[in-house]
């Protein structure tokens, strides 16, 4: 089995969980990070997930790890998905709860998608997870994306109120990672090689 692996995301934010969750566990696998901005196509959360994997193991010419993250909106029939990041931007936190005014439902859900190639040429696997919950007025501190507006369903606080080891029990994240750790384990030892 693996207990490295290359993750190349441009977010600082996302290897900080991504090392947190991978270093707990039976087998803790550990992360050699590239920051790279790759260029997202648009198309569906896999689609998306899997071009840019593919784009990471050709300019880094390795077997790597790409995550995707999505927020979809009921209400949108899952938009803004991925395109989440772009309306983040534009809009804020405020503007991603007016966005939902006159719509009867506030109810989202997270969706992460990881990609993993072992190596250029070589089609990416992809594993999601997701969190259901609710647009929210932001509350907490606005340190990672949309945390402050998105309250998972049952906990009462939103990912940016709660400690990191709570969200990290609980989040898209770590429900994509537990795949991704059950798939590395399953790998035959020779495998190791590629990511090492
Ligand atoms: O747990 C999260 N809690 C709150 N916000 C989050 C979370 N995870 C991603 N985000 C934000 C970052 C970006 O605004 C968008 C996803 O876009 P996404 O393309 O996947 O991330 P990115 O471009 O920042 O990094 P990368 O280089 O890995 O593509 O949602
Ligand atoms: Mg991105």
């Amino acid at each position: 089995m693996f207990n490295r692996l290359v993750f190349v995301t441009g977010n600082a934010n996302k290897l900080k969980e991504v090392k947190a969750i991978l270093s707990e566990g039976g087998h803790p696998i550990e992360i050699d990070s590239q920051s790279l901005e790759i260029p997202e196509i648009q198309g569906t959360t896999q689609e998306v997930a899997k071009d840019k994997c593919r784009r990471a193991a050709e300019l880094t010419g390795t077997a790597c790890i790409t995550e995707d993250t999505a927020l979809c909106y009921a209400a949108l029939n899952g938009l803004p998905g991925p395109y989440i990041k772009h309306f983040m931007i534009e809009v804020g936190h405020e503007g991603l709860n007016n966005m939902l005014v006159g719509f009867p439902t506030k109810a989202a859900w997270a969706l992460c998608t990881f990609a993993y190639s072992a190596g250029p040429g070589s089609e990416p696997i992809i594993f999601e997870g997701r969190t259901d919950g609710s647009i929210v007025p932001a509350r907490g501190p606005k340190v990672f994306g949309w945390d402050a507006v998105f309250e998972p369903d049952g906990t009462g606080l939103t990912y940016a109120e709660m400690p990191s080891e709570q969200k990290n029990k609980l989040s898209h994240r770590y429900k994509a990672l537990e795949k991704l750790r059950a798939y590395l384990q399953s790998l035959p030892v020779t495998e190791d090689t590629h990511a090492s």
